[in-house]
C-alpha cells in the first residue's frame, strides 16, 4: 500500500518517515512541502541523507493518483483547507493537526482562531484515539489524530470513566508537561536555547486549544461533564510528556483495585503500559516509542486518584499514532512497524 507525506519536513513529517521506513506494507511514494519543492529531503535533515526523495508540490490530484492514504503533518488552518480538494478523491486522509477533532465549528474557530473546515467533513471525520475508537476508525474516510496532550490525557482517564468510577462531577484537574519538539521545527522566542535551557515555563495559561479536545472525548464517556482544569509546561528537553491528573472518584476505592481495573481495560491494547503497584513512568522510559505508560495511585485522605501517563509526543502524540490508526483502517496488526523498544538510555 502506498502513502504521501504532506508536511514531510517538519518533526511530525520526518517522525512519520523514520516509522514508515521500516513500516512491513505501506511503502512512501511521495513526499510533500509547501516551500521547498524541487529539493531533497535530505538537504535540510541531515539525518535523512540515506533517503533520495526529492520533495513535491501538494497537488491532492497527483497524491490521491499514487497513494491509498495520505498523512497531513501541517500546521493548523492548512487541512482545514486542503481537505475539500481530498474529499472528493480515492484516499483516505489522516490529518495530525487540531482541523477536524471538534465537531463544532464554532469550538475550532474560538480556540484556533481560524476558519474551520466544512461542517459536513468534521461530521464525517473520526477522532483517531486508536485504543478507544477502532470501530470507527476502521470506516473512515478522514481521521482526526488526537493531539499529543489529549492522547496522554484520556488514555490515563478512560478506565475510570468508562467503568463509571468517575462521572459528571470529577473535578479533573491535568497538569501537563511537554519536551519543546512539540512545538514544532520553527524555533521561537519561547522556544530558542536560551529561553528554555535551565528553565521551566507554564503557557497557554487556562487558554491551551486542547482543553475542548478533552472535554469533547470525556463528554462521550461521561455526559454533563463540568469542565476540566489543564495547563501546559514546557520542560527543558526534547521529547516526551508527563501528564500528572487528579480526579474525584465517587466511591472508596484502592490501589489493587484500580491497577486491576486499568489491566484489565487495556489488556489486548499492547502500547498502553499499565506499571505495577507504587511504580510511576518516566518520559524517558517511552522515548522514540508509541507506548504510553500509566501509573495510578488512590489518596484515601482525598478521595482522590492521581493518574500520570507519559508518551512520547511525536509518536504516540503524533506519527505513531497515526500509523497505528493506517494500520487499524487497513485492516493490518495495529503494531505493524511500530512495534520498537524506546530509545533508552
Ligand atoms: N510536534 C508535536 O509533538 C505534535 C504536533 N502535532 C500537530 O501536527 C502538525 C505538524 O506538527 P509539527 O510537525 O510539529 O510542525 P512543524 O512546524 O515541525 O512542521 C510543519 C510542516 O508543515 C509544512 N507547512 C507549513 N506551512 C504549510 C502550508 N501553508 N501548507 C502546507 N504545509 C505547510 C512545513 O513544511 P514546508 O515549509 O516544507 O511545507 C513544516 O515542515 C501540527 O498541526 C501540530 O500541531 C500534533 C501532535 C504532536
Ligand atoms: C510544546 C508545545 O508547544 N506544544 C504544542 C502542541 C501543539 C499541537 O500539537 O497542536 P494541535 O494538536 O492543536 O495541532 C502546544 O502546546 O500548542
Amino acid at each position: 500500500m502506498n502513502v504521501s507525506i504532506v508536511g514531510a519536513t517538519g518533526y511530525g513529517g520526518m517522525e512519520l518517515i523514520r516509522f514508515l521506513n521500516n513500516h512491513p506494507q505501506f511503502k512512501i511514494k511521495s513526499l510533500h512541502t509547501s516551500s521547498q519543492f524541487g529539493r531533497s529531503l535530505y538537504e535540510e535533515n541531515a539525518h535523512l541523507m540515506h533517503m533520495k526523495d526529492t520533495l513535491e508540490e501538494i497537488n491532492p490530484e497527483a497524491i490521491a493518483k499514487k497513494s491509498d492514504i495520505v498523512f497531513l503533518a501541517t500546521p493548523s488552518g492548512v487541512s482545514s483547507q486542503l481537505i475539500s480538494e481530498f474529499s472528493d478523491l480515492d484516499i483516505k486522509v489522516i490529518d495530525l493537526s487540531g482541523d477536524l477533532r471538534l465537531q463544532t465549528p464554532g469550538e475550532y474557530e474560538n480556540w484556533y482562531k481560524k476558519p474551520a473546515a466544512p461542517q459536513h467533513i468534521i461530521e464525517e471525520a473520526v477522532y483517531g484515539l486508536a485504543e478507544w475508537n477502532a470501530e470507527a476508525i476502521k470506516k473512515a474516510a478522514f481521521i482526526a489524530n488526537p493531539g499529543c496532550y489529549p492522547t496522554a490525557s484520556l488514555l490515563g482517564l478512560a478506565p475510570l470513566f468508562t467503568e463509571g468510577l468517575a462521572g459528571a462531577d470529577a473535578d479533573v484537574i491535568i497538569d501537563a508537561k511537554s519536551g519543546v519538539s512539540g512545538a514544532g521545527k520553527s524555533p521561537s522566542a519561547v522556544t530558542h536555547f536560551s529561553e528554555m535551557n535551565e528553565n521551566f515555563k507554564i503557557y497557554k495559561v487556562n487558554q491551551h486549544q486542547h482543553i475542548p479536545e478533552i472535554e469533547q472525548q470525556l463528554g462521550r464517556w461521561s455526559s454533563g461533564l463540568q469542565p476540566i482544569t489543564f495547563n501546559t509546561h514546557l520542560v527543558p528537553m526534547t521529547r516526551g510528556i508527563m501528564a500528572t491528573m487528579y480526579i474525584k472518584v465517587n466511591r472508596e476505592t484502592s490501589n489493587v483495585e484500580l491497577k486491576d481495573l486499568y489491566e484489565t481495560v487495556y489488556e489486548n491494547h499492547p502500547f498502553v503500559r499499565v506499571q505495577p503497584l507504587d511504580r510511576f513512568p518516566s518520559t524517558k522510559q517511552v522515548y522514540g516509542s508509541n507506548f504510553c505508560d500509566i501509573g495510578i495511585d488512590y489518596d484515601e485522605r482525598t478521595g482522590k486518584v492521581t493518574v500520570v501517563s507519559v508518551i512520547d509526543n511525536l509518536v504516540k502524540g503524533a506519527a505513531g499514532q497515526a500509523i497505528q490508526n493506517a494500520n487499524i483502517l487497513m485492516g493490518l496488526e495495529e503494531t505493524a512497524g511500530l512495534w520498537n523498544s524506546p530509545l533508552y538510555p
